[in-house]
């Protein structure tokens, strides 16, 4: 059968024309960002410093160099596997695979670097080149989500996501129609929802890193925190590479703009936002007030992990001797909620400690500018949103017992505020 159109989902992002506004809204933003992080007044909000002509954007060796960066992750997805795991069960009842090499291509990427920047690759010339870069993976972006929109025109209808589905382009676009768009083996969203954002997130860092030291003598310590932090904050994620398998953008979300905008150039180009700010606007930042941020990034992080960890020990073995003591009540669909432990806390634990270690990736900012805030700002949206999204989908899967799961567990992300 062909894809159905018109499907009966309910709309989401505002249905088409806040899709629309986002397909416009979300690259405008990180240009904005990205123009403002060098500008010397650094003002979030206000008119950028200067709109940028064509010759500032378009670069043929931008170009070259993101087409390199994609062929080598890509490379580097196909190689061997230590372990290949299994997806969610899918609507037709099958599983597809997946490489779990992600952590392996974040160290083969740091030594290829290391190799690169030893024979005289100029790492530090990647500052100067943000913004091209930013362009080009924006443009691919939208050309790939277009590959996208067609490729699902042919796909199976068991192949399409439960949103995404509408029959209206524009909406259907952003939000992408097919669920797990495969070429053989070769996963789309799963190699682009880790591999060439986070490890170029990290690199794009790295090089401020870099650029900082050639300007002032030795990179500060604010920007060592903020490298070490996000470094740790992608590792862990290459590192748990299986529980993405899990998360709602591969189960349930389609793929399309959304997505590959967000995979490819909103992580890279936004969320290293706090090191360009750095790099600008020097901060002094005392040993003190760093320990102070360190155990703040460091009680986020246990909180984060110790949440992701219990949930995914305990959705595959609810005997573990880990998770078997904590308290649970039984669903319809056979499957038990936790309710001690992280998950009696609030509901979702995990964004609690994803919106701790944000903040302490800005205070190294200092308080001077909201510029580094933005990502804290930008995702405490998104998880509030993120989470409602998700309360839909578990009000859809568990009906009754999820109603007293919100009743023994009244808050959703802040205990005693929200
Ligand atoms: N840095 C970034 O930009 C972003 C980071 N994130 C992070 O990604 C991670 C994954 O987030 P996300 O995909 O939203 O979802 P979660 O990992 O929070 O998973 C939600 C699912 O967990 C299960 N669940 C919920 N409550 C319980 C319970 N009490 N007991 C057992 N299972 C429960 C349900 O699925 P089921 O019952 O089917 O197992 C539910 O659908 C988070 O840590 C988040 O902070 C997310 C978005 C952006
Ligand atoms: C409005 C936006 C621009 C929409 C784009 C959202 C995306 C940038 C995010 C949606 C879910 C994400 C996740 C991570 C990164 C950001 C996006 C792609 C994640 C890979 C970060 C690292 C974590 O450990 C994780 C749990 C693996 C995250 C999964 C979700």
């Amino acid at each position: 059968t062909m894809a159905p159109q018109g499907s009966q989902a309910p709309l989401e992002f505002g249905g088409p024309l806040g899709a629309a506004a986002l397909l416009l809204l979300l690259p405008a933003t990180m240009f904005h960002l990205l123009l403002v992080a060098r500008s010397g007044p650094a003002r979030l909000l206000g008119p950028p410093p200067y709109l940028p002509g064509p010759e500032e954007l378009w670069s043929p060796r931008a170009l070259l160099l993101w087409l390199t960066w994609l062929s080598l992750q890509v490379a580097l997805y196909l190689l061997p596997a230590r372990k290949v795991a299994e997806g969610q069960e899918l609507k037709d009842k099958s599983r597809l695979c997946y490489p779990i090499n992600g952590f392996q291509a974040l160290v083969l990427t740091a030594l290829l670097v290391g190799l690169g920047v030893s024979v005289g690759l100029p790492l530090r010339a990647l500052p100067e080149m943000l913004l091209p870069l930013a362009f080009v993976a924006t443009l691919t972006a939208f050309i790939f989500s277009l590959f996208l929109y067609m490729k699902a025109l042919v796909a199976p209808a068991s192949a399409l996501a439960p949103g995404g589905n509408s029959g209206n382009p524009i909406y259907d676009f952003f939000l992408g129609r097919e669920l797990n768009p495969r070429i053989y083996s070769f996963d789309f969203k799963y190699f682009c929802e880790l591999r060439p954002g986070l490890i170029s997130w990290v690199l794009i860092n790295l090089a401020l890193l870099a650029q900082e030291a050639e300007l002032r003598g030795s990179p500060s310590l604010a920007m060592w925190l903020v490298n070490g932090f996000q470094l740790l904050y992608v590792g862990d994620a290459l590192w748990h590479e299986e529980a993405v398998l899990t998360t709602m953008d591969i189960t349930h979300d389609g793929f399309g703009f959304m997505l590959a905008f967000g995979d490819l150039a909103w992580v890279p180009f936004t969320y290293s936002l706090q090191a360009q700010f750095l790099l600008y606007h020097p901060q002094s930042l005392g040993l003190p007030m760093a320990s102070v941020i360190c155990l703040i990034n460091a009680i986020g992080y246990y909180i984060f992990r110790g949440a992701n960890s219990q949930k995914n020990t305990f959705r595959k073995n609810p005997s573990d001797p880990r998770v078997a003591g904590l308290e649970t009540i039984p669903t319809a669909t056979g499957r038990k909620l936790l309710v001690s432990g992280w998950w009696g806390m609030v509901r979702h634990p995990n964004y609690l400690g994803d919106l701790i270690m944000a903040l302490a990736w800005s205070l190294p900012c200092g308080v001077s500018h909201l510029l580094p805030y933005f990502y804290l700002l930008y995702f405490t949206a998104l998880l509030v949103h993120r989470e409602a999204r998700d309360e839909q989908q578990c009000l859809q899967k568990y009906g009754l017992a999820w109603h007293e799961y919100c009743q023994r567990v009244p808050y959703r992300i802040v205990p005693y505020i929200y």
